[in-house]
């Protein structure tokens, strides 16, 4: 079971360090009593119930927000499994499978992929590996997204993290990526940011709403950025 021992409350958070939840006061680092994070039980057709229950954190943000930077810090310093959505996606199309030209097109406009289809691809990953702490990054991008998840999942993510970007860091860390990926330029960067804005972003409200959203201000060094989500990973018991 996790637990949560010195609280970076999602309610009050660090003005300094400039982690905050949205639509929150920022009032400092706050140490609580210890208590167990809520654990609900898999559905039927969710995640192995013979499992121990892992601990899931939904990481958000626009395109260029350094989601996947971030979360290979993460992994290094707190033994996460990373599961890039878009990454698995991107599988899919090079293995050919029946999906790849649908997942394909999506990526080509900036559209978000018909939730089962990811969903499905982040049940399979999770049930595959042994490790009991995952960092899903860049899902839900949408409400549909969310809702399918915990329709088919059965269980909410513990935590979620939102890193905060402008739109010109953004756009210029897009373009600069080198990554030879199809959708890295301008006019697709446009649409993504136009999804973001129209269906991300009341998923990043309804995790504020539940107290479990965690915003990082995305601008500054990767080495800055990262010690803002190293304090809300510190506070939880899931160090290496
Ligand atoms: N803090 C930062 N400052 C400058 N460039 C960054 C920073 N974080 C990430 N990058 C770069 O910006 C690009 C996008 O980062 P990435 O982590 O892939 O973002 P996302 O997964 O949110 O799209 C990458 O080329 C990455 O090296
Ligand atoms: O849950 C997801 C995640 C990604 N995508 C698609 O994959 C693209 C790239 O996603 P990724 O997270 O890799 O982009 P990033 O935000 O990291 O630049 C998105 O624009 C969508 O078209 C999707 O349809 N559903
Ligand atoms: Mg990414």
């Amino acid at each position: 079971m996790w637990r949560r021992v010195t609280f970076l409350s999602p309610l009050f958070s660090s003005s300094k360090s400039s982690v905050s939840v949205l639509n929150q006061p920022a009032c400092g680092l706050m140490t609580q009593k210890v208590y167990s994070t809520e654990i609900l039980k898999p559905a039927k057709g969710g995640v192995s119930p013979s499992k121990k229950t892992p601990f899931i954190t939904f990481v958000l943000g626009g395109p260029g927000s350094g989601k996947g930077t971030q979360c290979a810090k993460i992994v290094e310093t707190f033994g996460f499994t990373h599961l890039s959505a878009g990454d698995l996606l991107r599988k899919e199309i090079s293995s050919n499978s029946e999906n790849a030209v649908m997942i394909l097109n999506k990526i080509k406009e900036g559209k978000i992929v018909s939730p089962e289809v990811t969903v499905k691809m982040i049940q399979r990953a999770i049930e595959s590996s042994e490790n009991d702490k995952f960092l899903i990054d860049g899902f839900p991008r949408s409400e549909e997204n969310r809702i399918t998840y915990e329709r088919i999942i059965g269980t909410e993510p513990n935590i979620v993290l939102f890193f905060d970007c402008p739109e010109e860091k953004m756009v210029k860390r897009v373009l600069s990526r080198n990554q030879g990926r199809v959708d890295d330029n301008i006019n697709t960067f446009k649409k993504r940011l136009e999804v973001f804005t129209a269906l991300n972003l009341p998923v990043i409200k309804y995790y504020s709403g539940k107290g479990k959203l965690y915003k990082i201000n995305a601008v500054g060094t990767e080495d800055e950025i990262f010690e803002q989500v190293r304090q809300v990973f510190a506070a939880y018991e899931v160090i290496k």
